[in-house]
């Protein structure tokens, strides 16, 4: 399933929302403006970009002399797809590169982690995963499951060990292996707790540290924040916090095949400038795909 059809499934609830006052929509008046701006408010997009998109359109629409609002449908997604910025790189395809995966309890970090692993090592690429998240011994049991699903190595220690050594260890290792790919686990923590985010700060920093001295040249590092889309507007505050804390290179949203209402995608995008790589849209192997931006607008207006 292509990433329109698997977005179509998931962001139900806005296309409906939007489908009403499009369906409904003849002529454009004063209350087709107001229920639009509501209605992406309501879809998780923020108060700025509801406002700012539903100006540029009326504008657009006076422009255009468009007066129905079937007419404006097409407009929308394309409208919404400019909040979204492309990457200068894909850390990903990259090689070689170094990715860090941090974000909330629960966001999906070990999950993407192990997508990514098994999708990059069936590519041919030859890849590494480490085991920082030294807090939960669960964590480094669901990571080893994966290595084997993926048949990739997995570095890690044990429970309670400093996670910034760990990651040391891992490009020690993904240095002996010559790995294209190094993909790091790290424990969840809350962006309001500061000493979390001292210590995830100190993780990056001894990172980067050890993949400027990779004997065949610096190995480039990748902070890459993973947003569960159903926390909704929580997910920006995420995003602010881990982005000051940690300077990040782009963002991962999972779970855009639930209830999520995916306008978070767009609020975060847009108001950090920061890249999406890839979006989760379900639990196996195969439900993690690089983000398109006018796919995903068009699934979200319900445009064809
Ligand atoms: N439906 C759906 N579920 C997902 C997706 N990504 C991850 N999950 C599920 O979300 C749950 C949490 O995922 P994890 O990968 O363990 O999350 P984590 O961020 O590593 O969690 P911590 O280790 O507690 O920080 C698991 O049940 C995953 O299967 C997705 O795109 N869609």
């Amino acid at each position: 399933m292509g990433l329109f059809d698997a977005l179509s499934r998931g962001l139900k609830r806005s296309r409906e929302a939007l489908n009403e006052i499009f369906y409904f929509g003849g002529e454009v008046t004063e209350d087709f403006w107001e229920d639009l701006e509501d209605t992406l408010v309501m879809g998780d997009m923020g108060a700025e970009i509801s406002m700012q998109v539903t100006d540029d359109l009326r504008d657009l629409a006076a422009r255009q002399n468009l007066k129905t609002a079937p007419q404006l449908r097409a407009a929308l997604a394309d409208r919404l797809a400019e909040n979204f910025v492309k990457p200068e790189h894909d850390p990903f395809d990259e090689t070689p590169s170094c990715v860090l995966f941090v974000g909330i309890n629960g966001a999906g970090k070990t999950t993407t982690v192990g997508k990514i692993a098994c999708a990059a090592h069936e590519a041919g690429k030859n890849v590494v995963i480490g085991s920082a998240d030294t807090f939960r011994a669960a964590a480094i049991e669901q990571l080893d499951v994966w290595g084997q699903r993926a048949g990739v190595p997995v570095v890690k220690r044990d429970r309670g060990s400093d996670p910034a050594s760990v990651c040391y260890d891992v490009l020690d290792e993904a240095e002996r292996q010559t790995s294209d790919l190094v993909l790091i686990d790290t424990a969840g923590r809350l962006h309001t707790s500061p000493e979390l985010m001292r210590e995830l700060a100190k993780v990056v920093n001894v990172t980067r540290k050890r993949a400027s001295k990779c004997r065949a040249g610096a190995m480039p590092v990748y902070v890459v924040l993973v947003i569960d889309a159903a926390t909704g507007q929580n997910g920006l505050n995420q995003a602010l916090e881990f982005n000051d804390a940690l300077g990040l290179d782009g963002i991962i949203m999972t779970k855009l095949d639930g209830t999520a209402k995916g306008g978070i995608a767009m609020a975060v995008a847009s108001k950090l400038k920061l890249p999406i790589y890839r979006v989760g849209v379900g639990e196996h192997i195969e439900d993690l795909q690089p983000f398109d931006a006018h796919d995903f607008c068009r699934a979200l207006v319900g445009e064809e």
